[in-house]
């Protein structure tokens, strides 16, 4: 198994390769960051968290960021995702900053928790985010598409019920369902279904990537899991700790669509095996570093 620097047009590149300008390109990335740092200042020191991070995400695509915990995945999603500025370098998404891509609502996040309103109703959770972004909106028209959106995480029987009658899976469908409700282009997912049982997690897998092929959003997903990102992804970008960096960008060439039999490729158990290694490798080298 290569590294997939050389033969995507996703991932690290050189310093050579950066003097291009992506956003100027017709086929440019639909997501860039190039020389991305970021330091924490931590009782009165400064803490460098991510160091010269070069990414890149085509439109349409599914980048996962896999990394040890701790190593600065969400801190990238978070740059990515406009709700936090680089120390140094530079993130565009469709050709703006991501500030700017927020505030055109071109950008869906979904955090590991479903943030959802206790007194509200599924429907009513989902109709928020549309409330808020859009007060002239008429209200039957925002029940419409509130109830298309529930449709398509297969929520439809659910639309009266609070957070708490839900399952925790359900919960997370409810704010796909918002994030989706406003047609974003662009969905960032910071470890969605980290607070899930194992099989929950699997059929959220599957459920994601039915709504991936349906919508063909763009993904950047963050997760510490190794099958998670390989079952998910075109691409899996590994990071290394300490400070976090890319370490390796790699194709997942298995067929879509991808299903339970996808586990049991032989190619699925050697992609997982390379990833295994190459992130113990990063992670001892960030331990001695
Ligand atoms: N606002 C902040 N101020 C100071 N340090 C921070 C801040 N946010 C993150 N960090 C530090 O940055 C490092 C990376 O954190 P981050 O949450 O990005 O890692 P992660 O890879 O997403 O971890 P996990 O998988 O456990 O969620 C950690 O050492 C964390 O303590």
């Amino acid at each position: 198994m290569t590294s997939a620097r050389a033969a995507v047009p996703t991932g690290a590149t050189s310093s050579a390769a950066r003097a291009a300008a992506p956003a100027s390109c017709p086929d440019a990335p639909h997501i860039w960051a190039r020389g991305v740092s970021m330091d924490f200042h931590v009782a009165g020191r400064i803490h460098r968290v991510l160091h010269d991070v070069d990414l890149q995400v085509p439109k349409g695509g599914f980048v996962s960021l896999l990394g040890p915990s701790g190593c600065g995945k969400s801190t990238l999603l978070k740059l990515l995702a406009g709700l936090l500025a680089p120390t140094e370098g530079e993130v565009s998404v469709g050709g703006m900053t991501p500030m700017e891509a927020v505030r055109q609502r071109r950008i869906g996040i979904i955090f590991q928790e479903a943030t959802l309103l206790p007194w509200k109703t599924a429907l009513e959770n989902v109709e928020m985010l549309m409330e808020v972004t859009d007060k002239r909106r008429p209200r039957a028209e925002i029940r419409d598409r509130a109830r298309e959106m529930l449709r398509l995480v297969g929520l439809e029987q659910a639309e009266d019920k609070r957070p708490a009658q839900l399952s925790g899976g359900m919960r997370q469908r409810v704010s796909i369902a918002r994030a989706l409700a406003l047609d974003p282009e662009v969905l960032m997912m910071d470890e969605p279904f980290g607070a899930l049982d194992a099989i929950t997690r699997e059929e959220m897998c599957d459920f994601l990537l039915e709504i991936w092929e349906r919508t063909r959003k763009t993904i950047v997903f963050v997760t510490h899991t190794i099958d998670e990102a390989v079952f998910l992804s075109r691409n899996v970008v590994v990071m290394g700790t300490n400070p976090a960096r890319v370490i390796e960008n790699m194709p997942i060439t298995l067929d879509y669509p991808r299903n339970e039999d996808t586990y049991a490729i032989p190619a699925f158990g050697q992609t997982t095996a390379h990833l295994r290694r190459i992130l113990k490798e990063g992670h001892r080298a960030g331990r001695s570093a």
